[in-house]
């Protein structure tokens, strides 16, 4: 069934899993569409996520510039990048919600679209949550509209976040109504997760709490999860690769060990310099 509510169709996504490497951007192999399907030559599987030469264009603002980059399946990602550098909208592009100009996007071995949104869950910067509704309630109504909905990992997840089922999310600050965004999209067992600024004003036991329902979600393997974020404190354990966006183009990818090994620095120290 295709999710039609807002929360069902936007702040319910699934987890991700394993660490994440970031890998460099994959360009196109010379005069092909963009080079052969690696698991046809290697056994390997397909790249959750693979975007070849995509521009998005609003208005006058280029969103996206030539973005290519590819993700293997069961990485975490850290996408970096300061204020309107285009991380919302690569997610949104790799989610279905919005249409490149130019370019070639594939996810989980599809072009985006209302098919695919039932595989991918995306969690967005805006709250959906409605304010009447107890958490509980919240989660009952939700996870309805979810064939993928995993009850064990939904448990778990409530334990680490630390949800007060019983009240309003109304009446909750803003770190836990981003905690309850983020159980409604991990719980789900969708293969590709997007989240998009998980930790945007959050304070630091919040924080906490998010990076460790991330990694737990990541335990339960099989997942993919790309994550949009202003800050690798506390995050930068989470990451296996890491994304670098400034004024729509993607400035530095690649595995996060390798990053750190070339840079001799973290990767908070890595994107200082790459964005200075
Ligand atoms: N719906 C829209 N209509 C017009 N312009 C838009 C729209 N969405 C985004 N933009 C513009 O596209 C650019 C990229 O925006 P985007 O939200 O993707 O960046 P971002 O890196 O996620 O920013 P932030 O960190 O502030 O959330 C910005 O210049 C923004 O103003």
């Amino acid at each position: 069934m295709t999710p039609r509510h807002p929360l069902a169709s936007s702040a319910a996504p699934s987890a991700a899993a394993a660490e994440p490497t970031v890998q460099a951007a994959t360009p196109p192999a010379a005069g092909s569409a963009g080079g052969p399907d690696p698991s046809t030559v290697t056994g390997t599987p397909p790249p959750a996520v693979c975007f070849r030469h995509v521009w998005k264009r609003y208005g006058s603002v280029e969103a996206l510039r030539d973005v290519t980059f590819t993700l293997p399946a069961g990485t975490v990602t850290g996408l970096v990048g300061a204020n309107g550098s285009g991380k919302s909208t690569l997610l949104k592009v790799a989610a279905g919600f919005v249409r490149p100009a130019r370019g070639e996007v594939q996810v989980l071995g599809q072009t985006p679209g209302v098919e695919l949104r039932r595989r991918v869950a995306f969690v967005a910067e805006v709250d959906p949550l409605d304010p009447w509704m107890t958490v509980d309630q919240t989660v009952r109504f939700v996870r309805s509209f979810f064939t993928d909905w995993d009850p064990e990992h939904e448990g778990e997840l409530r334990e680490i976040l630390e949800l007060p089922g019983r009240r309003r999310v109304g009446e909750l600050s803003k770190g836990m109504r981003t905690r309850v965004r983020l159980l409604l999209g991990l719980a789900r067992s969708a293969p590709l997760v997007l989240l998009d600024e998980p930790f945007s004003g959050i304070d630091p036991v919040s924080r906490r709490r998010i990076a460790d329902a991330i990694l737990a979600a990541c335990r339960r393997g099989g997942r993919t999860i790309l994550l949009s974020t202003h800050d690798l404190k506390d995050a930068e354990p989470l990451f296996d690769r890491l994304m670098v966006l400034a004024g729509g183009r993607l400035v530095l990818a690649g595995d996060a060990d390798e990053l750190r090994a070339r840079h001799g620095k973290s990767l908070d120290g890595i994107v200082e310099e790459v964005l200075a």
